[in-house]
């Protein structure tokens, strides 16, 4: 459907010239990996199907992102030591310093969801370099991912769903998708088992999914990475986090940068020749090699809804020249439906500013 003059003149003043860039860059990181991404199966399962259902979960994400959609701002510097650079020739790895604008969030399609109903946590990033150049990454606080194709994802999103009756998924629905996708054991075991802090700064994020390092001579090794927290873990539980209030996520940030940076070491990790890499629900063997290519230094946090991050799309397949995708459908499938969230996103920002709407907004 083509888009009203008045929304079209309200996304223009939202960011002019820049989403008219960004748009234009993500539909052809989007088409180009729509087929390899599953979207083009026989079954039509959509990106625009798969934002719907992520968006009917429970909760209003009008003018927000459709997934992680309560989230909070920051940003820091990258500080490359040049361990990185013999792996991969991306600029951000050279030794040096690189600007981050990032967001920590819950995984959940409610903006106003409470903390602890957030079993999964996130961090994106976005490091530029001096080239223009950027490296965008979104990192879970998981191990493993629980399905390992687009069509699995939509099926668990459907099952997990909130019934208007109850508020809560339906339990059938629930035991019948994992009796159908054993491939989500891992992750449940994680799920049941793992502890639950009270500190976006106590986690570490992976990136589960592979992408490939090229060096200078053209070699590609397959990887995957994690931002390792430099905190120790203080294991609490769901109710602990649940009477710290449904904001105590981000309380918790704001209050300890007041007393200074959170750092964060970015370990890449190379994958052994069998290693799966198109299978995000299976982990690495612990004794492959690791390679800390860097600290990251987060110094300030801004609430999203003013913050940097906001019309950011953090779309894995934003890479440097030097990091290549791997054949992951899940990773390929990611940047077409991100590509959906955030142009419904934005677009619903800028009717904000004709005062039909504003972002976060209950229908
Ligand atoms: C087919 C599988 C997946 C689908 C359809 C999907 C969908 C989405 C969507 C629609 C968003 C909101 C994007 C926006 O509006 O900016 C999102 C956010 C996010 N996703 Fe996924 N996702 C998938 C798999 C994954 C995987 C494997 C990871 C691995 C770590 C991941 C990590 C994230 C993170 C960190 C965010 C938040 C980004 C931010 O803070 O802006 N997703 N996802």
């Amino acid at each position: 459907m083509p888009r009203s003059p008045t929304t079209m003149a309200a996304i223009r003043r939202l960011q002019p010239g820049r989403l008219t860039v960004i748009g234009t860059v993500l539909a052809v990181v989007a088409g180009s990996f729509a087929y390899a991404g599953g979207w083009l199966s026989p079954d039509r399962i959509s990106p625009e199907r798969v934002v719907n259902a992520l968006s009917a979960r429970g909760g209003n994400p009008v003018g927000h992102r459709r997934n992680h959609s309560k989230g909070i701002c920051f940003t820091g510097q990258f500080e490359a030591n040049g361990a990185g650079a013999g792996l991969s020739t991306a600029s951000v790895l050279a030794a040096g310093r690189y600007p981050v604008t990032g967001r920590f969030a819950i995984a959940t399609g409610d903006p106003a969801a409470p903390d602890a109903s957030g079993r999964v946590r996130s961090m994106a990033i976005r490091i530029a370099a001096p080239n223009g150049q950027e490296w965008r990454s979104g990192m879970n606080n998981i191990p493993v991912f629980p399905v390992a194709t687009v069509e699995a994802f939509y099926e668990q999103v459907l099952a997990a769903r909130a019934l208007p009756a109850t508020g809560k998924p339906d339990p059938e629905a629930l035991r019948a998708f994992a009796a159908r996708h054993p491939e989500a054991a891992a992750f449940n075991q994680w799920a049941r088992t793992a502890p639950w802090t009270t500190s976006f700064a106590e986690e570490s994020y992976n990136s589960l999914n592979a992408f490939r390092f090229i060096d200078a001579a053209g070699l590609r090794r397959s990887v995957r990475w994690s931002m390792r927290a430099t905190l120790p873990q203080a294991a609490s539980s769901q109710e602990a986090l649940a009477r710290l209030g449904p904001d105590a996520l981000e309380q918790d940030l704001e209050t300890r940068l007041q007393a200074g940076p959170l750092r964060w070491h970015l370990v890449v990790t190379i994958a052994g020749p069998d290693d799966p890499t198109e299978d995000a629900t299976r982990a690495w063997p612990a004794d492959r090699e690791q390679v800390d290519v860097g600290t990251l230094i987060v110094e300030r946090a801004q609430d999203e809804a003013t913050g940097p991050c906001r019309d950011i799309n953090y779309d894995p397949l934003v890479l440097p020249t030097g990091i290549e995708p791997s054949a992951d459908p899940i990773l390929l499938a990611r940047s077409p439906a991100y590509a959906n969230s955030f142009t419904r996103r934005e677009a619903e920002q800028g009717r904000a500013a004709t005062g039909m709407a504003k972002p976060g907004d209950r229908s």
